[in-house]
């Protein structure tokens, strides 16, 4: 691989603006079957996302993934969510009970709409087995796949039958992924992004290593359907998790899957944790994801998401933050 960067890496070039206010600019997104108010989603960990929120991320039309870390609720979550009229996206891994859960599923005739399989090696038998696994016995079922960093892996797993792949091994804020085995996509995701989704027929949805909102808008440049999210995610009011007060401020806990925390053992630990900045409403941040993704779409010279999608750009080699602070 040559000419590797980072989202700090990069600065999109504007264009003639066409819109006179950002307002006119739309920020919607369709993956599969059903369109969604931002191409963003909370990642699926258990200090991100819980029932309440996917709830409120569903009702007001933003695409979520519930994670897979309390196994025995997804039955009933499903349920629910129909039960409201709502989509259901779910987790899973690919241990033997994953399979029986499956067959489950589909004898209680209960169809999610979204599946993610949700394995820190996606590139593997593992998942390309669970994919046909879940193809089999619930075939409408949208498959997400993941995580992986490079084109044959996309590939693979598209040819296997998933609808979309996940990309990204390592670039995560609480991943200790590249310092403990030297592997990933880590300092370099934005690069494997663009080399994974030129290979990709289908979505692909880049996940780690976003620090602001304008790196929302390179993901899209460099070839994503979606974005996958957590530290940006952590830490507000809604989020699951232990706030505390450290010197005054109140700080919340969030931690990686891969964690001690998480597994409960110290083994093959990829993971850790740390305490974020308190950041107030979960509501607040979404619209100001939204608005600062409608004045990039305005700054592409366009109205719409994918005019992002064609815009010029310049690799400026960890400059653009000029030694300020993000905010
Ligand atoms: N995006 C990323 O960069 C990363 C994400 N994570 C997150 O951490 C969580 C735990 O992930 P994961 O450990 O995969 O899930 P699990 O602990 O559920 O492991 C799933 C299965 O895959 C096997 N497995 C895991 N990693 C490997 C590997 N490198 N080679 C061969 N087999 C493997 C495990 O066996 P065994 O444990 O015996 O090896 C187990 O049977 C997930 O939520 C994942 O998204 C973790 C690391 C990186
Ligand atoms: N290597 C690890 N990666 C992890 C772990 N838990 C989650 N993740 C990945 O990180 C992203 C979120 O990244 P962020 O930069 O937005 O915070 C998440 O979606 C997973 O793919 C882990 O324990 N180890």
């Amino acid at each position: 691989m040559e000419n590797v960067f980072d989202y700090e890496d990069i600065q999109l070039i504007p264009a003639k603006c066409v819109v006179n206010s950002r307002s006119e600019c739309d920020t919607s997104v369709t993956l599969g079957a059903h369109t969604f108010k931002l191409p963003v989603v909370p990642a699926n960990m258990q200090t991100i996302i819980d029932e309440k929120i996917a709830l409120f991320l569903a009702e007001k039309g933003y695409f979520y993934v519930m994670h897979r870390f309390e196994p025995e609720k997804r039955h009933a979550f499903i349920r629910d969510m129909h039960e409201k009229g709502l989509i259901a996206s779910i987790s899973v891994g690919v241990k033997e009970e994953e399979y029986g859960f499956i067959e489950e599923l589909a004898a209680d005739n209960l169809k999610p709409e979204y599946i993610t399989i949700d394995i820190a090696h996606g590139h593997s038998n593992a998942v390309i087995g669970m994919i046909q696994h879940i193809k089999n016995h619930l075939p409408e079922t949208f498959v997400i796949a993941g995580n992986v960093g490079t084109p044959e892996a996309v590939r693979e797993l598209e040819h296997a039958g998933a609808d979309a792949t996940k990309v990204g091994i390592g670039p995560g804020k609480v991943c200790i992924t590249k310092i403990k085995t030297g592997f990933g996509t880590g300092g370099w995701q934005l690069a494997a992004l663009r080399w994974c989704a030129k290979a990709a027929t289908k979505p692909i949805i880049a996940d780690g290593g976003i620090r602001t909102h304008g790196d929302v808008a390179k993901s899209i440049r460099f070839g994503a359907t979606m974005v996958m999210i957590g530290s940006l995610f952590a830490g507000h009011e809604e989020s699951p998790g232990e706030t505390k007060e450290v010197d005054g401020k109140l700080v919340k806990e969030y931690f990686g899957s891969a964690s001690e925390f998480q597994k409960g053992e110290k083994k093959n630990v990829e993971g850790k944790k740390v305490y974020v900045d308190h950041k107030g409403s979960l509501k607040d941040t979404l619209v100001e994801m939204e608005q600062d993704l409608q004045s990039a779409i305005s700054y592409a010279g366009g109205s719409k998401l994918d005019v992002i999608r064609t815009v010029d750009y310049v690799v400026v080699k960890n400059s653009i933050f000029n030694g300020d602070r993000v905010y």
